[in-house]
């Protein structure tokens, strides 16, 4: 909302000290879970707060072949890129070295600096993968002359290059993005899925009754049979709301006279929108901690979509996630072909109230104790 500002106050917040700003606020404990920090003092400080940063403002594999095989119609997992390197492990170095600490999170004006040179690894790495599926599959249908039609993304993005509506150097960037996108959302909502349906044995049962009703002695889930599938889709979108992967979303404000909540916030303030809070708020959410997928069923129920701001796991507005079509689609079909005819046990000696659903904040919000759980195959 663009208004006159200049009366407004500016938002309260925790006090910064010169040159750490609130920083001390996300360090120790709290600074591996920025999300909940924020949401601690939002208790404290309302809804719209502002703070100083610093001086400035193994499902990945199965995961990997899902996506490639709906980009390529062919398997990437155990493929080597130049080097050597498994595939599927250059695509976990780079998230590696994109999440790992860094001492610019803190001071940003160091950033250009890159005293760690996680800037010049990450770059690295993303070269090396873009250079592999340029090799890999533009090259190689772009040189065989063959024609493609396999009813995957491929063939539309090369009939698009046909037309010289994009570039070679377009079609493997736009690969290259879904890859890093793709790999590690989808692959933590799959986990996460899992710990709460293990945690919770009622719902496992639930969702394991569906497959069973839905696909009988099929052996394997199609995209097709998810229309089927209302309660795991449901399932997702609970495992969604209260661990979104992205739990913050930064908004720069670049004008002036930007309200919000009736506080002004100056150009150049970076807004800091927490989904992990809002899809938690007593406000909107009833039993907000406790999971229940069946508030995700029937017509009424909140979706991706729309203008429901209480739930959007992928964001709202310009920058919402582009690949929700793709996503919504991949992560009920993978965890629909993991939970179909494969019943999971805890490891020995864990019972379901012992899997710790604590999180930790990283590129993704990840599990902060990895989730063990033993696939034995079900009786017909
Ligand atoms: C469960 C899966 C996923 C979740 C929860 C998710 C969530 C998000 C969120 C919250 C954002 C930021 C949106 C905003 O700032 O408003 C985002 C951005 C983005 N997502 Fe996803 N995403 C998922 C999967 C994917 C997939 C499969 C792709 C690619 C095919 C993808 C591509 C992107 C891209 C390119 C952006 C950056 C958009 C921009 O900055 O303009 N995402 N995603």
């Amino acid at each position: 909302m663009t208004v006159p500002t200049a009366s407004l106050p500016l938002p309260p917040g925790p006090v910064g000290l010169p040159l750490v700003g609130s920083a001390l606020h996300f360090i120790g404990p709290f600074g591996r879970n920025p999300h909940a920090v924020l949401t601690r003092l939002a208790g404290t400080y309302g809804p719209v707060m502002s703070f100083r940063p610093g001086m400035a403002g193994d499902f990945v594999a199965v995961v990997l072949n899902v996506v490639s095989g709906i980009l390529f119609s062919e398997d990437v997992v155990g493929m080597r890129v130049r080097g050597g390197l498994p595939f599927e492990d250059l695509v976990a170095a780079v998230h590696a070295d994109w999440s790992r600490p860094n001492v610019s999170d803190a001071f940003p004006f160091l950033a250009p600096l890159d005293l760690l040179g996680a800037r010049r690894r990450v770059s690295r790495a993303v070269a090396r993968l873009y250079e592999f599926l340029d090799d890999e599959f533009i090259e190689r249908w772009l040189a065989g002359g063959e024609n493609h039609s396999r009813g995957d993304l491929l063939d539309v993005v090369l009939a698009r290059h046909a037309k010289a509506e994009l570039t070679r150097s377009e079609m493997t960037k736009f690969f290259t993005d879904i890859f890093l996108a793709t790999s590690n959302t989808s692959r933590i909502t799959v986990e996460w899925a899992m710990a709460l349906l293990l945690k919770h044995q009622d719902k496992m049962e639930k969702v394991q009754a569906e497959l069973a009703a839905s696909l009988g002695s099929k052996d394997f889930v199609e995209e097709r049979d998810l229309d089927k599938l209302p309660y795991l889709r449901a399932v997702v979108k609970e495992t969604l709301r209260l661990q979104p992967p992205a739990p913050l979303l930064p908004r720069m404000v670049v004008a002036d006279g930007v309200s919000l909540g009736g506080f002004s916030v100056p150009t150049g303030t970076c807004i800091l929108v927490n989904l992990w809070a809002i899809g938690r708020d007593p406000a909107v959410w009833p039993r907000p901690e406790e999971f229940v997928p069946e508030r995700f069923l029937g017509d009424e129920a909140a979706d991706f979509r729309g203008m429901d701001f209480a739930y959007k796991p992928f964001g709202a507005g310009r920058r919402m996630c582009p690949g929700l079509d793709f996503a919504t689609r991949p992560v009920p079909l993978l965890l629909a072909s993991i939970l179909h005819k494969v019943e999971w046990r805890l490891p020995d000696g864990m019972a379901p109230e012992d899997v710790d659903l604590t999180d930790r904040y990283s590129m993704v919000l990840e599990l902060a104790t990895p989730l063990r759980a033993v696939p034995v195959a079900s009786t017909p």
